[in-house]
């Protein structure tokens, strides 16, 4: 029997930021649940409070109420069950260390043998197809190959979940294709389970099994859709497919009434 219990909760989350000019409310009422295994996008109007939810589901940002609960327990403070990558691979990746460095730096954290260490470094430098450059300066590679590298330190972690905030952002279409089908890989293949948010509906619909539409802010979830796309995808055969179009049409008619209303009952799915 499959675990049926969801790995990742959310429940009523709320964040109301103080500033200077007051509050201001970036959450309003967000609940929904992630089971192990799921890969989930997350897409919604240009500041709706998507950095907001991942820094929240991480644990770097405390909720104002609701909770975000891991494994059924309440996550409190920066949680070790999950790793996060950020669009500025350049910043993440320290330069002074070698890409074996960046990515056993993490893991001097846990109680690893040595050899443990250096077997998940090769293990996730191999998943990300760079096996060769573990001796190299992150300032030696493509933007594209840095987020690789952001990738397999996430990886060699094993985290129980695994956070992107639009990771493929600052790269070229070509990498960011290339990116793309490696996310699927490492879902379809390692079965890691991963919140992936970006700004691109097309990226959206072809990485996610789910697509989870915000409202504007404060944000709630204004849909929560299933991608009934086939498993196994490629670039060109399932972007070319009838209901690709259809999906991202009707994700992208969800945004533009995000938009301009608050959350309301979403459009029947196509
Ligand atoms: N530290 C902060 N203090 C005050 N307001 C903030 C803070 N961080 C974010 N906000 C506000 O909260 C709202 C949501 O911001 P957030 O960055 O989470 O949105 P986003 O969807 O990730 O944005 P983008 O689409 O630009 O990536 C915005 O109105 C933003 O101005």
């Amino acid at each position: 029997m499959p675990d049926a219990s969801p790995l990742l909760r959310v429940e009523h989350l709320r964040k109301v930021y103080a500033s200077g000019r007051g509050e201001v409310e970036a959450i309003g009422d967000l609940s929904f649940t992630m089971m192990p295994g799921e890969l989930l996008c997350v897409v919604g109007p240009s500041g709706c409070g998507k950095t907001t939810l991942l820094k929240c589901l991480a644990g770097l940002l405390r909720p104002t109420s609701g909770l975000v609960k891991m494994e059924g327990s309440p996550v409190t403070g920066p949680s070790p069950a999950m790793a996060v990558v950020f669009q500025e691979y350049g910043r993440s990746l320290y330069p002074w260390l070698t890409v074996r460095g960046n990515v056993e730096l993490p893991l001097r954290h846990k109680k690893l043998s040595r050899a443990e260490r250096n077997r998940r470094v090769a293990d996730a430098l191999d998943a990300v197809g760079l096996p060769q450059s573990a001796r190299s300066h992150p300032w030696q590679l493509s933007g594209g190959m840095q987020q690789r590298v952001a990738i397999a330190r996430a990886i060699a972690y094993r985290p129980e979940v695994l956070i992107m905030d639009e990771p493929f952002a600052a790269v070229d279409a070509q990498t960011r294709a290339d990116l793309e089908d490696l996310v699927r890989d490492l879902h379809l293949n390692r079965g890691i389970s991963t919140v992936f948010v970006t700004h691109d509906i097309d990226e959206s619909v072809y990485l996610g099994q789910r697509v989870l539409v915000l409202s504007h802010s404060p944000t709630r979830v204004q849909e929560d859709l299933v991608i009934d796309l086939p498993r196994e995808r490629d670039q060109l055969t399932t972007r070319a497919l009838p209901r690709f179009t259809e999906l991202r049409t009707h994700v992208y008619a969800q945004i533009q009434r995000a938009k301009r209303a608050p959350a309301s009952a979403p459009h029947p799915a196509p």
